[in-house]
């Protein structure tokens, strides 16, 4: 049984096409996003989120990062408009960051990596659910975030404040009444193309659209981040860094900008 995929050297992003051979696809992310490259498109409209923070369950340590799932029963928690067209709800947010404060976003601006990125994950509601969204061309739209060091940020401080009870792979708590929406910079313009999960399965599903203000972390609020663990309960313990894949090959796609 091949072991499960993660990011150490003997089963990171390199070694991932062997079980996910669409890791060499079309359209694969992140990328390296080159403002110069990037065309401005006056018909993309301002991104229209609205989050009911009643939606928001619990936080989990899935091994691979955290995340703060919610309740998508309802329309209650959706992303419109923007670059896309129907309504996509919010599934889920999760973070990806370094072992260090220069490295640890996914997505790159001109070569630029951010000590961390956050990823809001929205499914279309066309489809009946997020796992038959996932499998569609159109099935799932990502905000992506980019983490600055600078003051501290107290949104985000109640999301550290839950990992004590999350620090091994597996472990999950509740976790209520947070609004995903104070975690969003006070500028909403962004980038936009087509790409995939940045994780396996690397399902090209993805309209991503990436926030060009990043929002403030602390270097002592990265250091919560890093005291996760990848490891479960009773395994030789291993901390939860560097869970970013690097840029994927832009392979002639456009990437466009709802901004001058
Ligand atoms: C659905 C999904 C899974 C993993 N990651 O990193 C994402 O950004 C989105
Ligand atoms: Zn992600």
């Amino acid at each position: 049984m091949a072991h499960a995929w993660g990011y150490a050297a003997n089963n990171g992003p390199d070694k991932w096409v062997s079980n996910f051979p669409i890791a060499d696809g079309p359209r694969q992310s992140p990328i390296d996003i080159l403002p110069g490259g990037a065309s401005y498109d006056s018909g993309l409209k301002p991104l229209r989120l609205k989050y009911d923070p009643s939606n928001c369950l619990e936080i989990l340590n899935n091994g691979h990062s955290f995340q703060v799932t919610f309740a998508d029963d309802s329309d209650s928690s959706t992303l419109k408009e923007g670059p896309i067209s129907g309504v996509y709800r919010l599934k889920q947010f999760h973070f990806h960051w370094g072992a260090s404060d220069d490295k640890g976003s996914e997505h790159t601006v001109a070569g630029t990596k951010y000590p961390a990125e956050l990823h809001l994950v929205h499914w279309n509601t066309k489809y009946p659910s997020f796992g038959e969204a996932a499998s569609k061309p159109d099935g799932l739209a990502v905000v992506g975030v980019f983490l600055k060091i600078g003051d501290a940020n107290p949104s985000l401080q109640k999301v550290l404040d839950a990992f004590n009870d999350i620090r091994a792979k597996g472990k999950q708590t509740s976790f209520a009444d947070f609004d995903p929406s104070t975690l969003l910079p006070g500028c909403l313009d962004y980038w936009t193309y087509d790409g995939s999960l940045t994780t396996p399965p690397l399902l090209e599903s993805v309209t991503w659209i990436v926030c060009k203000q990043p929002i403030s972390v602390s270097c002592q609020q990265m250091a919560k981040f890093r005291s996760l663990l990848f490891s479960a309960e009773g395994e030789p313990e291993c901390c939860m860094v560097d869970n970013y894949r690097p840029p994927q090959p832009l392979k002639g796609r456009p990437v466009r900008a709802s901004f001058q």
